[in-house]
């Protein structure tokens, strides 16, 4: 994956336009979308493509080139599939819950996404960030990081930490919707990306998010008199989270009670 990634951002940009997104969706490859004249920008490309549910792949947006991309993310989404399915039952259990707690939240049709990020060097690294602060909008997020380039940095107590690189590791970052099944007991930590003025750098995060059409919310047996409930019922919270991200606000706040 890390080497079709690379492949395909090395193209020339006519190239890589075939695939360029529509002004209005996110799907596709480009920068940020531009909402306000105040918006500081990403330093960043990417190319986000919808994996699952099958029928919702849009392949035009599949790049063709370089030539086993197609095949190599389709097997790169089956087994990030199989991770959430672990890992959230894994969560569960380690809660003395019930294995399927939280998938069972998911839905029949969840949804699947993929941000290839490519990161070029950045003459001002110490004016312009990869990724502004966010916590990410999914219940688990797949991250395969750049296997020399750091980059990423987690916030904890008001400090930045970095993260290292461990270049056989996958990231896995709890998002805002497992906070919410979770009843805050795990937590979506705020994370951003840095800069760099020499090195390139390209990681491919991998979005599981609950079907938007069923409500989610904080798993009955982690409420109780010691923890009381902290959030609503919310219902496609991705598009909640985007209201509230562009204007500057924690999308998680909508969802507390
Ligand atoms: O590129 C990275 O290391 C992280 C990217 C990220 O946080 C995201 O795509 O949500
Ligand atoms: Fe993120």
């Amino acid at each position: 994956m890390r080497q079709v990634a690379k492949q395909f951002f090395s193209l020339p940009m006519e190239e890589k336009q075939k695939y360029s997104r529509e002004a209005d969706s996110i799907e596709g490859y480009g920068n940020d979308m531009v909402i306000s004249e105040h918006q500081t920008l990403d330093w960043t490309d990417r190319l986000y493509l919808t994996l699952s549910p099958e029928d919702q792949r849009k392949l035009k947006f599949w790049p063709e080139n370089p030539q086993p991309f197609r095949k190599i993310l389709h097997e790169f989404a089956m087994k990030s599939q199989q991770i959430n399915e672990i890992l959230l039952k894994a969560m569960a259990r380690s809660l003395d819950m019930e294995e399927n707690c939280f998938l069972d939240q998911y839905g029949e049709r969840a949804l699947v996404t993929a941000r290839f990020n490519f990161y070029p060097p950045c003459q001002r690294p110490d004016q312009i960030l990869g990724v502004k602060p966010h916590a990410d909008a999914s219940a688990l997020t797949i991250l395969l990081p750049d296997k020399e380039v750091e980059g990423l940095q987690f916030l904890k107590d008001k400090e930045w930490f970095r993260v290292p690189i461990i270049p056989q590791a996958l990231l896995v970052n709890v998002g805002d919707q497992v906070e919410i099944m979770s009843n805050g007991i795990f937590k979506s930590p705020v994370h951003r990306v840095v800069t760099n003025s020499e090195k390139e750098r390209i990681t491919v995060a991998v979005f599981c998010i609950p079907d938007s059409d069923k409500e989610i919310k904080p798993a009955d047996a982690l409420v109780n008199e010691t923890r009381p409930r902290l959030y609503k019922n919310v219902k496609d919270y991705v598009s909640l989270y985007f209201q509230y991200y562009q204007r500057g606000k924690r999308p998680i706040e909508a969802a507390m009670i």
